[in-house]
């Protein structure tokens, strides 16, 4: 790592946007700089730490947030954006604390390779419970001393500050001597001559003051450097490792301001406190004590009745300052915002012409800002103003003091009035530093805010077992029915094996490298195929919403057994997606199954939640809301029943059109629902597990996933999402991102698994191809492939599909899919599909509606009963029938290959 200082840049109303990221030359790739990307007003002044490693694991790693210092090429605002995909497809664990995470980064396997590579700096102090001047202090006293190193250059740097303020107050003491010896009324050559003297001691002390002056700040920076650099990369590690609730919650633009912000204003605060407050006490305590034994004590009250006005006018100047500078912060944070917001999403501004209104509502927010800035300088300058008048009193009440004793000499006034300026210089900084300082405050309190907050999803401390319960074997093999095996179905449960990352990652590394040897990819073998078996996932009893007064899923229980590939299908909205992400534990599990009651929201809902849980309030929200839009609102107990391809609606809400019979009863109660047909329809609450005393809640190999390491859990999953967000880097380091210490041969050899490569190869810079800001310059389909590739890189115990095809024509989709089913095998799969046609092959398909499922079974007992995905694969069929006209091509699909359109086709007519 190397320094290197940061000019300043533009300030004022120049857009100095957020973060730059320079072209490091290294023997993989280059980058790049993607250029201006937010708005703001700062001026920027630093340094950048510049790592010479490879930009993709810096941003695996620690990285930046300030504006004072940056780990260069690390993704600040984009990783931000990026979160939920960071959350699944990395290993990052979370916790409480700040600095945890990144520890406990190394119990992954992949990231113990890339913590290694960039290991942790010490941890911060636990962060002050305010922005007060009494907690701040302590707490950056705290973080200057974990500097331990750099402790002799905090004494120099005090030191030479305390020389240099010793020196400045002879200067007016030399003068006394050299005027009285010149004023002197026998004027000999000796008086001259000590004249002379004093003169030269003057010189040789104004010397020595700039000196100690000037030395200090060189002396401290790196101090101040070092503990920017922590703050910024322990911050950053923190809110990456936030819960997926606080960066939905929050606008990207306003958290990336406030740390900017935040981060900076620890150096200012380092600055206002030791080199302008603490030598300002000391002058003022050294000037008192002088004119105190040279004039009597009434000189030393009028300095200190002086200092007294000054400093409570300052600061009751100043506390409406404060007031009007957070009205600022609060509109600069929402221009900045406004500005990123419409950025980030530009192609919609322009595809619907916004620019004007775009435009428009950001100078509107500039107008208020500097409306809020104007008022904020009109008290700034009654401050100087008042502060002037002070000071001017002040001095003329001193040296008429002076006058009056009737024995001061010509020295005496000179000395007293050098004395006095020398102290009312810093003293007029003083208010200006005192309202830097308390901006300072402003800002760190609301940066404090977000260091302080925790994660809702806590770190466990158990490691994931290799098998699952009733596993005899290490790498449990796939069944070859979706049924669980007999032995993951035996209800003993024995104590699970563990296995540890790095373990698993040695035996992810062997196979790869077997693959390697023995195949390029071109056989169209997945990366790590001999990779430990499939993870058990068994959903028990699960009822979650987003919020505590809105339930999505209702008692769900479902499960994969080691090996096997299940498939959730269901009408847009009924939940799907929502259970991906309490597997991945993007999200918790509301622990008691009852939305109603506030510890369900508590523990696992919303905690910020202040609803009580009224049964009749969720009632009435959850029956007027949208829901699963093709479902019934599931607030009622219903039954219906169809006969043929006739529906007979009894209940209104009811949905479903299918040739076929199906009597059905429903309860509203998310842990009591049952289904049933004339076929061999499971109830979807009961618990295919053998340890079905199991209480509810998510278990992976028959651990609670909230007791599993989230390293452990996150790096058996791979996670092909509904919207790849891609980073603006080369295709090859996005595809890298699923594993960093990938090789680039294995990138490619993931690339062909993923029908990738072939259209790499056509771009002209191949994989250095830089993607573009979100990956913009892919088409959907693309990204999606690339999305698909990291999955196949990652090698995982569990592969989660959300929609991964729904992007690509049926032709890539079908190989893909083909590719997709060789990475699941040996391994467990989730998919999410509409596209019915995708999953068939999937040893089991689980039906959902409005979050409870409705059918479960293989694509053909399914078909048996004639039920609800009877239902939706007849009118995906019809549906087909109609688009394609009699001998047009069909993309290589059977004539049932088809997809479910939309919810809204469910409709009843
Ligand atoms: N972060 C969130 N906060 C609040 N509500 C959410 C959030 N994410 C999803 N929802 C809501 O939860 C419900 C279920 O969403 P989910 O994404 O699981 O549906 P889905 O079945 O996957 O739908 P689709 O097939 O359209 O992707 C939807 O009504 C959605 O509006």
């Amino acid at each position: 790592m190397h320094l290197r200082t940061h000019s300043p840049a533009l300030p004022g109303a120049a857009l100095s946007l957020m973060w730059t990221r320079r072209a490091i030359p290294s023997n993989r790739h280059r980058f790049f700089k993607p250029g201006l990307l937010g708005v703001g007003f700062a001026l920027r002044n630093g340094c950048y730490i510049s790592n010479s490693h490879n930009t993709a694991h810096t941003r695996c790693s620690a990285a930046a947030i300030s504006l004072p210092l940056q780990v260069e090429g690390t993704a600040t605002e984009e990783s931000l954006s990026n979160i939920p995909s960071s959350l699944a497809a990395t290993s990052n664990p979370t916790a409480g604390s700040v600095g945890k995470p990144l520890e406990a980064f190394a119990t992954s396997s992949t990231a113990a390779a890339v913590a290694a590579k960039f290991p942790a700096i010490p941890l911060l102090p636990t962060p002050p419970g305010s922005g007060n001047l009494q907690d701040v202090v302590p707490y950056l006293l705290r973080l200057a001393l974990q500097e331990r190193h750099l402790a002799w250059r905090m004494a120099a740097a005090i030191s030479c500050m305390v020389v240099g303020k010793l020196a400045g107050i002879s200067l007016p003491l030399a003068f006394k001597c050299a005027v009285d010896a010149l004023s002197a009324a026998s004027s000999t050559t000796v008086m001259v001559k000590a004249a002379l003297m004093a003169v030269l001691t003057y010189g040789a002390l104004d010397c020595v003051r700039v000196m100690a002056k000037e030395a200090q700040s060189p002396i401290f920076a790196p101090v101040s450097q070092a503990v920017t650099r922590r703050v910024a990369y322990h911050t950053f590690a923190h809110v990456l490792n936030l819960d997926t609730k606080f960066h939905i919650d929050r606008r990207t633009g306003r958290v990336s301001r406030i740390l900017e912000r935040g981060t900076r204003s620890i150096a200012v605060l380092y600055r206002a406190l030791i080199f302008t407050f603490l030598p300002t006490g000391l002058e003022l305590g050294a000037v008192a004590a002088l004119l105190a034994s040279r004039f009597g004590p009434l000189l030393a009250g009028i300095l200190g009745a002086t200092f007294a006005a000054y400093v409570t006018w300052t600061v009751l100047m100043t506390q409406k300052a404060t007031d009007v500078r957070k009205e600022v912060n609060h509109l600069d944070n929402q221009a900045s915002s406004k500005a990123v917001d419409a950025l980030l999403n530009f192609e919609t501004v322009t595809l619907f012409n916004n620019q004007r209104l775009e435009v428009g509502l950001y100078d509107k927010l500039l107008r208020d800002l500097r409306a809020a800035s104007l008022r904020a300088e009109t008290l700034a300058a009654s401050l100087n103003a008042g502060q002037g008048l002070i000071l001017a009193g002040g001095m003329a009440s001193i040296l008429a003091a002076i006058i009056s004793t009737g024995n001061a000499t010509g020295g005496d006034l000179v000395m007293a009035s050098g004395l006095i300026v020398q102290l009312w210089a810093p003293l007029q900084f003083l208010g200006w530093f005192y309202r830097e300082l308390r901006a300072a405050l402003v800002d760190m309190e609301e940066f404090f805010q977000i260091l302080r907050t925790p994660s809702n999803i806590s770190d466990g401390d158990t490691m994931l077992p290799l098998t699952p319960p009733g596993s005899a074997t290490s790498g449990a093999q796939a069944p070859t029915s979706g049924m669980p095996s007999a032995e993951s179905t035996n209800g003993s449960c024995p104590a699970a094996t563990t296995i540890s990352g790095e373990a698993l990652e040695a035996e992810r590394l062997a196979s790869n490298s077997n693959s390697s040897s023995s195949s390029n990819g071109d056989d169209g073998r997945p990366l790590g195929q001999s990779a430990p078996g499939g993870l058990s996932v068994e959903l028990v009893d699960v009822s979650f919403g987003y919020s505590a007064d809105r339930q999505i899923l209702r008692g769900i229980s479902l499960r994969v057994a080691p090996g096997e590939s299940v498939a959730v299908v269901g009408c847009s909205g009924s939940g799907k997606s929502t259970i991906l992400k309490l597997v991945t534990r993007l999200y918790d599990v509301w622990l008691n199954p009852d939305p109603h009651s506030s510890a369900g929201a508590a523990e696992g809902g919303d905690p910020t939640s202040t609803d009580t849980g009224d049964k009749d309030s969720y009632e009435s929200v959850n029956s007027n809301s949208p829901g699963a839009s093709c479902g019934t609102s599931g607030n009622r107990s219903s039954s219906y029943s169809l006969e043929g391809s006739q529906r007979r609606v009894q209940e209104p809400d009811e949905m479903l059109a299918c040739s076929g019979t199906i009597h059905r009863t429903s309860s509203r109660s998310s842990n009591s629902s049952s289904t049933s047909t004339r076929g061999v329809w499971r109830t979807s609450n009961s618990n295919s597990n053998g340890c079905s005393n199991r209480t509810s809640g998510i278990y992976i190999n028959g651990i609670d996933v909230r007791q599993l390491r989230l390293a452990d859990l996150r790096s058996a999953i791979a996670v092909v999402p509904q919207d790849t967000a891609l980073y603006y880097d080369t295709i090859r380091e996005n595809i890298r991102y699923g594993h960093p210490e990938a090789s680039d041969e294995e990138v490619e050899v993931a690339a062909r698994m993923a029908r990738l490569h072939d259209t790499v190869m056509a771009l002209p810079d191949k994989y250095d191809t830089v993607v573009g800001e979100r990956g913009l310059k892919l088409s959907g389909g693309e990204k999606q492939r690339v999305a698909i590739a990291r999955a196949f890189l990652r090698s995982p115990r569990l592969l989660i599909c959300d929609e991964a095809t729904s992007a690509l024509d049926s032709g890539t989709e079908v190989a893909i899919m083909e590719s997709l089913k060789e990475l699941a095998r040996g391994r467990s799969a989730l998919f999410v599909a509409h596209r019915l046609s995708t999953v068939r092959n999937c040893d089991r398909i689980v039906v959902l509606r409005n979050g409870v499922v409705v059918e479960e079974g293989s694509h053909e007992q399914l078909m048996a009963r004639r039920g609800e995905y009877c239902a939706m694969w007849e009118l995906q069929a019809n549906q087909q029938a109609t688009v394609l006209a009699p001998g047009e091509d069909d993309g290589g699909m059977t004539d049932s290959d088809v997809e479910l359109s939309d919810a809204e086709d469910l409709e009843p007519d």
